[in-house]
């Protein structure tokens, strides 16, 4: 290193502590430093325990040199002399015990949360010393993750991206947050409206309503936000929007935080216009909670005061309070079966509720009933075996998934709504140069580590495969299109022959295909017997398909599973049936997540039910003036939904209508009514847009869950952190960094640019320049400027380097 030369003692020093044989013992339960003692048998290792000073007998292969202590809190990962998993997660424990949260991996920065509320690391004083500041001026940290993508933008004109990834609850919506205010708060143009407070609480409204309590977080975000911070040619913040997509948000099936906010939180004349005063409040209502309702009503002002912030009157507000409310009281509503001879006939189980529920949306109590159990059977089933495919399943509902689907779709159209307010607030017409893009989607989830034995729900396997989908954009940035830049260059990396780890690198791909495989020929149903390879689709298409065929049901979609990926299949490693009926073990994330599912009821969820559709064109045919018009305005002209009536400059526009075209056009129309498809077509179309952000244009914070919740102290969990770790390939990813030449920069320009650093014999020695090639330039001039030849490469087209080198070239 150029810059932070160590002098001759501490290199002694470093030497001595290596030759002393410091090690570390790698183990289940997580790493403990010893010291070699010797050899013992082929393979194995006789070590002295520091701390006991026992000594043990172990195998060669758990042990990894430990590195000197000054490395201990070092800011990046690759800069250890040793690089090893022990090292890496002993950097991370030691930064985390020092209240330093963030390190770095290479490019991709590392972030152990979940993270405190009132941390230290976050505040308005931190955030002043990041502003302005170069990618190498500034330690690890979310706002330096911001302030580069800021200047990366700035030069290039281009669009960047910041994705966020990790499992749910280490905190990719609170960094994605912090993201957003340091950019808010470094670069505000004169006189906008977009101030830092208005975008928290922005962020606050979309999060409180796109949010649920589950095991792993209480406030895990159901949507994918695609947030864009749209700059003008100075660099000043200057508009802003969110894309919200695949929301999950089914008031009966998670507890919604807005629901609950509103039940518990609302008091007095509001209480009584939405008449929640005279609700059933001792009946059971499977969409609100009773329990933890102490904070509802400082929540519930504090929503207020957002949308106040936002700019959303008084009318619009109640308007969103009244369905919001409608919705509590379906839920009292419940359903029943009335029978009358052979005709079967839904109803509200409480006609009163129900009535409610109708003067709230203010339609005839009849619509109301009509609209949620008119499609539901009114006779009696035909034999299942007999039946004619049947796309929407309608003829096996019941009047609890009716009044489940149309529930639903009152709430979504709420949530669309609430998302469209939250654009008119904070978009504008003015003209933007380029924008960061910041990317956060409901995190990995294995509820096993919340404690949960049930198998997970289809809903779950959705958020880990876009998880899956992301990690595949990480590796693709960070571990292949490197190596594929070094190829094309014609650049050799001083790989030795113990470190043909590159070429082992695990890819994510099988599991990805797995999932998500396109079929060749669509409709053709294989049998067993001729199933071959190119027959082989994603688990999301055979659900699609399994929902549309008479007489399927769970067990025949695990068993057409099985059947294409199962044992004696090359992808059985990363899935298994699981001992129980309609389960199965799938190896997310490299096998470092294994999540046990369980998929009742995932035929039927994969489709959208008919009924929820309904919600809408109830809304919009209210007798009251403000919901139909709010809602009628909601979905524009297009159904574009949150986009409608907000000011966008042309750019924001185009991308977000880019990605609604994927959703929209081709297959993905088609598979419009497709749950599980929806999710493939949101990733590519997400995938599409980060990839649109060029090669580099992407940066990566992966979100660390340091413990579980159910930790008993507040100690980082080894084991836990270690499985994040490879999830990530973070490993991999500090190690081609740190023997490649990660920085580049075209030939021409490096000429250019550091031209005056070389001296003038170079330029008057034999030929004229204008004879020379880019390449022969810049190798005149780097033997000129006398630099570290292991720092550097001449490629074909650009000098590839060291971090380290383009340091000492701008100093
Ligand atoms: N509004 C809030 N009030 C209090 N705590 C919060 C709030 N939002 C998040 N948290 C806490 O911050 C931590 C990180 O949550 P965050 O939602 O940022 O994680 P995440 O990685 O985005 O999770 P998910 O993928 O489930 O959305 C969690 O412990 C969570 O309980």
């Amino acid at each position: 290193m150029y810059l932070q030369a160590k002098s001759e003692e501490q290199l002694a020093c470093e030497k001595e502590w290596l030759q002393a044989g410091h090690m570390w013992l790698a183990h289940r339960g997580g790493f403990t430093a010893v010291v070699r003692e010797g050899d013992a048998d082929a393979g194995r290792a006789k070590v002295r325990v520091l701390q006991t000073g026992e000594v043990l007998t172990v195998d060669e292969d758990d042990l990894e040199k430990a590195n000197p202590p000054q490395l201990e809190r070092c800011e990046d990962i690759a800069s250890l002399r040793c690089l090893n998993e022990c090292g890496a997660l002993n950097v991370l424990r030691s930064r985390y015990a020092a209240g330093l949260p963030h390190a770095r991996a290479g490019h991709a920065l590392l972030v152990l949360g979940p993270p405190k509320r009132t941390s230290p690391v976050y505040t308005e004083k931190v955030a002043a010393m990041f502003r302005g500041c170069r990618a190498d001026d500034m330690p690890p940290h979310v706002f330096a993750a911001a302030q580069s993508a800021h200047r990366c933008m700035l030069a290039s004109r281009r669009d960047r991206a910041i994705v966020f990834l990790g499992r749910s609850g280490s905190g990719k919506t609170s960094a994605m947050r912090h993201c957003v205010w340091y950019l808010a708060s470094a670069y505000p143009a004169q006189g906008s409206k977009l101030t830092p407070e208005r975008l928290d609480a922005a962020f606050d409204v979309l999060n409180l309503f796109g949010s649920c309590r589950t095991g792993s977080n209480p406030y895990a975000t159901r949507f994918v936000s695609l947030a864009s911070l749209d700059f003008d040619g100075g660099g000043a913040l200057v508009s802003a929007s969110v894309q919200t997509l695949l929301p999950d948000l089914r008031p009966g099936h998670t507890l919604l935080r807005a629901l609950h906010t509103l039940y518990h939180g609302c008091d007095g004349r509001l209480r009584r216009e939405l008449l929640l005063d005279q609700a059933p409040v001792n009946a059971p209502n499977p969409f609100i909670s009773p329990s933890e309702k102490a904070d509802a009503p400082s929540e519930f002002s504090a929503l207020k005061e957002a949308l106040q912030l936002l700019n959303v009157n008084e009318q619009e507000q109640m308007a969103v309070w009244k369905v919001m409310a409608a919705i509590c009281h379906l839920g009292w509503a419940g359903a029943v079966k009335a029978t009358t001879g052979s005709v079967i006939k839904y109803q509200f189980a409480s006609a009163g509720c129900g009535q409610r529920a109708a003067r709230l949306l203010a339609v005839g109590a009849d619509d109301l009933a009509r609209a949620v159990f008119a499609t539901v059977p009114t006779s009696p089933q035909p034999n299942a075996n007999l039946r004619t495919p049947s796309p929407s399943n309608e003829k096996e509902m019941s009047g609890t998934e009716a009044l489940d689907a149309f529930v639903t779709g009152l709430y979504n159209e709420t949530f669309n709504m609430i998302a469209a307010l939250v654009n008119r607030s904070v978009s504008s017409s003015s003209r933007t140069s380029a924008s960061i893009l910041l990317l956060d989607a409901p995190g990995a989830d294995n509820p096993m580590c919340a404690g949960q034995q049930s198998g997970a729900p289809l809903s779950k396997l959705l958020s880990n495969y876009l998880q899956e989908r992301l990690q595949a954009v990480f590796h693709e940035a960070l571990l292949v299109a490197p190596r594929d830049r070094y190829a094309q260059e014609g650049i050799t990396l001083d790989i030795g022959a113990e470190e043909d780890w590159l070429s082992e690198t695990v890819n994510p791909g099988p599991m990805v295909e797995l999932l998500d495989k396109s079929p060749q020929n669509s409709i053709v149903r294989s049998s067993q017997a001729d199933l071959r390879e190119c027959d082989r689709r994603g688990l999301l298409w055979l659900l699609d398909e399994e929902s549309m065929y008479p007489g399927s049901s769970d067990d025949t979609f695990l068993e057409r599973v099985m059947t294409h990926y199962g044992a004696p299949n090359q992808t059985q490693y990363l899935i298994k049936k699981a001992p129980h009926a309609r389960q199965f073990v799938l190896q997310h994330l490299q096998g470092t997540n294994p999540v046990l599912y369980d998929v009742t009821g995932w035929v039927k969820a994969s489709r959208e039910n008919p009924v929820t559709k309904k919600a809408l064109t109830l809304l919009q045919e209210s007798q009251n003036e403000e919901l139909s018009r709010m809602w009628s305005w909601c979905r524009g002209a297009s159904g574009a939904s949150a986009w409608a009536g907000a000011p966008h400059d042309h750019s924001t526009l185009r991308r977000a209508s880019s990605i609604r075209r994927t959703l929209t056009t081709g297959t993905a129309g088609m598979k419009r009514r497709s749950t599980a498809l929806q999710a493939k077509f949101v990733a590519d179309g997400v995938v599409d847009t980060l990839r649109r952000c060029g090669a580099g244009g992407v940066q990566f914070v992966c979100c660390l869950l340091a413990n579980q919740p159910a930790d008993a102290n507040d100690d980082v969990n080894i084991p836990l952190l270690r499985s994040q770790f490879r999830g990530f390939q973070l490993l991999d990813a500090a190690r081609l960094y740190k023997q490649g030449f990660p920085e580049h920069m075209p030939l021409n320009e490096f000429a250019r640019r550091y031209r005056l650093l070389a001296t003038s014999e170079s330029e008057n020695e034999s030929a004229p320049q204008t004879t020379l090639s880019d390449r022969q330039i810049v190798d005149d001039m780097l033997l000129t400027l006398d630099l570290d030849v292991s720092s550097y490469r001449l490629g074909l087209t650009q000098v590839s380097g060291r971090l380290s080198l383009f340091i000492y070239l701008v100093s």
